[in-house]
């Protein structure tokens, strides 16, 4: 992987957060925390540039589990204000009235646009802004809900691959149980990043990063890491695929 300096990366981002807030002459941020590490990370990271009195945390679970505790403890930890919603009278009366049931990848995706409207309704109300989660294997690979998780004001992990934000989270002071947790989306019991992707977040990050910032031939890749040229054609297509999701909607040129 690429080497980075992640003391000044953190202080990149820490800047990034503060000088985008002043800009926008928004009051604070607001950030749903779910207790994975994403969103641990960018919590640390806009504590940092702005002061707890101006982050909040909204945890917006669907199922009470342990990933609730965890989401409680990093805003206990930073002492920032946060809310606890539940949002699974909203989205089981969005169910109930589209009137019929959902497959669960569909209602998943209710569930990260519920929390992005919550996230929303909290930053116009407050003039805050809505600080996104999605790092950069994420993006890539579109592995997100479109305008749910995937829509923010600033996304401050976007450029950086999930290795990567576990390296920083590590030196930022993220609890270690959030730090060595499975990724998760949380959408359904049991799901698993790595499982519904078929591919480990370690093997994605050194696919992603010969194919897109070093633009490295296909076949010198699989050769480089010793993988079948599958893995990496496997991960050019989930790159293609999901192009739609990297861009605002289009028309014809007129
Ligand atoms: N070629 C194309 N051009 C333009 N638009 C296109 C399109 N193909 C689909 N679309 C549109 O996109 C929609 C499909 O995209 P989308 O609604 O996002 O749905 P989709 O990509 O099917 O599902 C989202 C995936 O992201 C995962 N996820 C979601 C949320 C959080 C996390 C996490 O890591 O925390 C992961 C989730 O488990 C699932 O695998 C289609 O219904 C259609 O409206
Ligand atoms: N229960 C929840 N409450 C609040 N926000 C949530 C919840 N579930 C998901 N989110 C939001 O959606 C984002 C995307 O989820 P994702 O799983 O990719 O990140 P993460 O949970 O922070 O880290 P990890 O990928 O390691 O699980 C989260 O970072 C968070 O901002
Ligand atoms: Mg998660």
């Amino acid at each position: 992987m690429r080497e980075l300096n992640f003391e000044d990366v953190i202080n990149r981002l820490v800047s990034f957060i503060k000088e985008k807030t002043e800009e926008a002459k928004a009051k604070g941020v607001v950030i749903g925390i779910s207790g994975g590490v994403d969103s641990a990370t960018v919590a640390h990271l806009a504590t940092k540039a702005l002061g707890k009195e101006n982050v909040l945390g909204l945890i917006m679970p669907y199922y009470m589990n342990q990933d609730v505790e965890d989401a409680l403890l990093v805003c206990k930890k930073l002492g920032i204000e946060h809310k606890l919603i539940s949002i699974k009278e909203i989205v089981d009366a969005f169910e109930k009235s589209i009137g019929f049931e959902l497959d669960k990848v569909s209602k998943g995706n209710l569930m990260a646009r519920t929390r992005m409207i919550l996230l929303y309704a909290h930053a116009n109300s407050r003039n805050y802004l809505v600080l996104g989660t999605s790092n950069k294997s994420e993006f890539l690979t579109g592995y997100f809900t479109k305008w749910g998780d995937g829509a923010s004001d600033y996304a401050p992990l976007i450029n950086l691959y999930k290795t990567e934000v576990w390296e920083i989270a590590k030196r930022l002071g993220v609890p270690e149980r959030i730090i060595t947790k499975k990724p998760s989306a949380g959408l359904w019991e049991g799901q698993s990043d790595e499982d519904e992707l078929g591919i480990s977040y370690k093997l994605l990050d050194e696919i992603l990063y010969r194919l897109v910032d070093l633009k490295m031939e296909k076949n010198k890749i699989a050769e480089e890491l010793n993988v079948p040229m599958e893995k990496v054609e496997y991960v050019e297509y989930l790159i293609k695929k999901s192009e739609h999701k990297r861009r605002l909607p289009v028309g014809p040129k007129i």
